[in-house]
């Protein structure tokens, strides 16, 4: 016998939800403080419960498991605290768990007194595995134990009039139940319970353990409200992630018409936790689904989550994780740096969002471009250069691109390890505007136009030339030819002036000047690189001369 072996199809005929697209919002509940806490190392406090019940209502959570209050005197106290003091916003339903043991009922209702609403949430599994072997039950029993929990909800919910309670069930490994038993088992708490007209009972259908592919829960889902016969339900979910596929599981499911979700954020929750409402949440949005969940400020609710359960979640997890809106490579940081210099126009193009290795807009979320190109060794030209352009306002033609793309690549294979946004700069200074073992470098220039004919130039220039000083003059036509034309009295290989580019960061009046330069070795052809600075525009020019020109020297 086979260890594992291919899982039975549902056996649905003519299944709709392959092709029935997410257009609303299922509603949503967080079971964070419920199934994330069951599943802390450290359950939270009351005080982190607090916290965290205050971030999952300004998300805009209307409906929130808060505990399991007949297991523990926290969850009983923190149900307590939360009804006490008044702090269940009008439009939050609350929700507890219990068992379907009547023995644990009392107490369960007990916490609950004086709550306006309540969610009474109770299980029991109804898989052949967990039934025989676990509970040690039959299914008779399973339907008596049902019967008797709902009649001990009942009464117990009369003496605590006038607060109005709703029930929730789940048939636990629903996903590994005989799908008729299931239905069979719901349809019978419904009419236990007996609902008032227009009213709903929540039949939340739990991948307990994630047993299945994603296309058999949403088969089973749909399978399920053809089958049942009560009108009075509200089909829930609850996907576990053993598979890694709850995010998948879930919006299939929607789609094959689920009205309700339950997850938690980051998944927290048993193993490898439950949906993460964070993912789906969003995916949904970017469907262009109103979900009705504010994540704009995302990235504080992630510090504090983290904090409070003590679990940061992966670096690559979806729309949180700190890489997520990361490029490191060289052809995702060239097309990253490109479109988004153009991204309204790329919307305007496309009628949505695009962006190409983006699949959201970081802002949405409260995220920023700032981090988005990183560098490495697998870095390119273009992430380099956005790097610049970002950090220091320079604008790099793209034959410098190319040039300080060789040197930073160089850089990183020698650290073996990211380069930073400042040692990028280092790499940067070092090449282009203050060369090591530099042997000429600039006193004093000082241009004055010609008395007779102001359109010459005359130069006069102090520079340290291999240890000496040197004074040299000359005139020509402009400021920098004529500063060209002194320097070049100097023993130095012959040279010509190729590029010339100026440019101001800031843009105030004083705003400096930068300006790039590059000379050609007449001799070799070979092609030199020099940046300078300066308020003023003349000044930045022949700094990045003599920059480009010891480079020269250090050929
Ligand atoms: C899939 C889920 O996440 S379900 C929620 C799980 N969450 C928790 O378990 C957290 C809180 N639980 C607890 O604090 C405890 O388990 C309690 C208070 C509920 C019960 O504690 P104990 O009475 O000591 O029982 P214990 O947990 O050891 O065993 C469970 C008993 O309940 C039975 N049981 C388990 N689930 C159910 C259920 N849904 N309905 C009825 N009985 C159940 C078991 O068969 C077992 O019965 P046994 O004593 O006859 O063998
Ligand atoms: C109690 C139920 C809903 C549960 O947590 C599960 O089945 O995973």
């Amino acid at each position: 016998m086979k260890k594992y072996s291919a899982i039975p199809e549902i056996g649905i005929t003519n299944r709709t939800w392959p092709d029935t697209p997410i257009t609303q919002a299922p509603r949503w509940c967080a079971v964070d403080l419920r199934d994330g806490n069951q599943a802390l190392p450290d359950p939270l406090t009351l005080e982190q419960k607090k916290t965290y019940f205050d971030i999952l209502v300004k998300i805009g959570f209307k409906e929130i498991e808060i505990g399991f209050p007949s297991a523990s005197k926290d969850d009983y106290d923190f149900c307590r605290h939360l009804i006490e003091n008044k702090l269940i916003p009008d439009d939050v339903m609350i929700s507890v768990l219990v068992p379907a043991r009547p023995d644990l009922v009392s107490k369960t209702m007990y916490a609950l007194r004086d709550v306006p609403k309540a969610t009474v949430h109770f299980y029991v599994a109804t898989s052949d595995l967990h039934r025989e072997h676990v509970l040690g039950k039959s299914r008779q029993d399973v339907f008596e134990m049902c019967t008797a929990t709902v009649q001990a909800i009942k009464e117990e919910a009369s003496k605590l009039n006038p607060s109005k309670f709703y029930l929730e069930f789940s048939p636990e490994e629903f996903t590994d139940t005989d799908l008729d038993f299931a239905v069979e088992i719901c349809d019978h708490v419904i009419n236990e319970w007996q609902p008032a007209e227009g009213e709903q009972v929540i039949l939340n259908l739990p991948a307990t353990v994630e047993r299945r592919p994603p296309t058999h829960y949403a088969d089973m889902i749909e399978l399920f409200q053809r089958k049942l016969k009560s009108t009075q339900a509200i089909i829930s979910l609850h996907a576990h992630n053993d598979m890694g596929c709850a995010v998948a599981s879930s919006q299939l499911a929607i789609q094959a018409g689920a009205h309700r979700v339950e997850g938690t954020l980051f998944g927290q929750g048993e193993r490898s936790g439950n949906v993460d409402l964070i993912t789906l949440v969003l995916n949904l949005q970017y469907l262009g689904v109103d979900t009705g969940l504010d994540f704009s400020d995302l990235m504080n609710i992630t510090e504090t989550i983290s904090q409070l359960t003590n679990m940061p979640p992966h670096e690559r997890h979806p729309y949180v994780g700190s890489l997520v809106f990361s490029a490191f490579s060289g052809s995702h940081q060239d097309a990253i740096h490109k479109s988004t210099l153009k991204k309204d126009a790329l919307m305007e193009t496309f009628g949505r969002w695009k962006i190409p290795y983006l699949h959201i807009d970081p802002a949405d979320i409260g995220r920023e471009f700032e981090n988005l190109i990183r560098i490495n060794s697998q870095s390119g030209k273009g992430g380099i250069a956005h790097i610049i352009e970002k950090e220091h306002n320079i604008k790099l033609p793209r034959f410098v691109q190319i040039d300080f793309a060789k040197r930073v690549q160089a850089y990183a294979e020698a650290v073996s390890r990211e380069v930073s946004t400042q040692e990028v700069w280092r790499v940067f200074e070092e090449a282009y505007i203050n060369p090591k073992n530099a042997n000429l470098s600039l006193s004093n220039y000082w241009p004055y136009p010609d008395e007779k004919h102001p359109e010459i130039i005359n130069a006069k220039i102090e520079v340290l030339f291999k240890g000496k000083k040197v004074t040299l003059e000359a005139r020509d036509n402009g400021p920098i030819s004529a500063f060209v034309a002194a320097l070049k009295q100097l023993e130095i290989p012959s040279f010509t002036l190729e590029h010339f580019g100026e440019d101001s960061i800031g843009d105030s009046a004083q705003a400096e000047a930068v300006s790039c330069i590059s000379i050609k070795n007449i001799t070799d052809e070979n092609v030199f690189i020099g940046f300078g600075y300066h308020s003023n525009i003349n000044q930045a020019a022949v700094r990045a001369i003599v920059a480009a020109v010891n480079n020269l020297l250090n050929q």
